[in-house]
């Protein structure tokens, strides 16, 4: 008996993985911004072109890629299935699209409602959008306790800080009047979208330890708040609640020239308004948002103003860093 007639093509589905998009649609000063994580599968006649090696029939995955974005343009944003039902219809019998949000991208509305005492952009006709994703930021706090002088001369450095603070603005932001030499191909932009996972830490003056009472159990907790009761003279939590608080703030407020010069206000401020903060490191990914050419429907995705679409890119991302401290 032949190979072929050992087994037959029983079902076949093929597509585009992890397009990933983000939209935005501005009203005024009103953004609606969601991210997509697509996958498109196609399934029908494509029988042939695994059984006859008839590629006639394949759509290719690239312009199944092209097809979501377009998809993406024409579709209301907060509602990536009404994309997926708009694009059953087109030449193939069968489109499964499985889209979902790329974490919960909030408008400002809903992000302030969620977080009252969070970023506050002044007024519904501020210039900044901020958008950050709920509830994935972490608190965390590092110890290192000596006591290599003796039981009574223990001192503590204590650094705290918040990890996975997810962040966007879709206006307020621009890179000019950088280094332009022959290695060069980036543009000046006056407006692009800005997003940041941002990383912080303070660290705080040293500080003595009373000594314990039992000394086989000097514990710290590794909460900031906890610390604040071993006879700290600061209060952990309001410190982590007011780093946070002017985090957000500064981002969604800042006119940013780059993200440096956000970072460093961000971290001035947070010196100015904590005596006891010594230093204030921050690290920011620059997640980089690239508008997609749509010349290949006649759309104009490319000037800033105009650009709906964007491909946000995973890697490689810029790392910015800096440490800013009390003089
Ligand atoms: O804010 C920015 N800082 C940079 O150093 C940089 N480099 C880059 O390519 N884009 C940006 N954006």
């Amino acid at each position: 008996m032949s190979v072929e007639s050992k087994s037959y093509l029983s079902h076949a589905r093929y597509g585009k993985d992890k397009v990933r998009v983000f939209r935005i649609v501005r009203e005024g000063s009103w953004h609606h911004v969601v991210e997509y994580n697509v996958t498109a599968l196609l399934e029908g006649d494509i029988d042939v072109s695994y059984t006859k090696a008839d590629n006639s029939v394949i759509v290719a995955t690239d312009s199944i890629k092209n097809i979501t974005y377009c998809i993406s343009r024409e579709s209301v944003p907060a509602y990536p299935v009404s994309g997926a039902l708009r694009a059953a219809p087109r030449d193939t019998p069968r489109v499964q699209i499985r889209a979902y949000t790329q974490g919960l991208c909030l408008n400002r509305e809903a992000a302030l409602a969620a977080h009252p005492g969070g970023s506050r952009s002044g007024g519904a006709e501020a210039a900044s959008i901020l958008v950050f994703r709920d509830g994935d930021d972490k608190r965390v706090t590092s110890v290192e306790v000596d006591a290599s002088a003796g039981k009574d001369k223990i001192v503590a450095k204590v650094t705290s800080g918040i990890t996975d603070l997810l962040v966007l603005k879709s206006s307020g932001s621009a890179f000019e009047s950088f280094v332009r030499d022959e290695y060069t191909t980036l543009a000046e932009v006056n407006d692009r979208i800005f997003s940041t996972s941002i990383d912080l830490t303070y660290a705080y003056a040293p500080f003595a330890v009373p000594a314990p009472r039992d000394e086989k159990r000097l514990v710290l907790d590794v909460t900031g708040a906890a610390l604040s009761s071993v006879g700290t003279p600061w209060d952990g939590d309001k410190v982590a609640e007011a780093a946070r608080k002017i985090t957000l703030e500064v981002f969604a407020e800042d006119e940013s020239a780059s993200v440096q010069a956000t970072l460093y206000k961000m971290a001035q401020q947070i010196i100015a308004d904590n005596v006891h903060v010594e230093s204030v490191t921050y690290t920011l990914p620059n997640k980089h948002y690239v508008p997609v050419d749509m010349k290949y429907i006649g759309v104009d995705n490319l000037t800033p103003s105009k650009a709906e679409v964007f491909v946000p890119i995973a890697a490689p991302s810029g790392l910015i860093s800096a440490t800013i401290t009390r003089k």
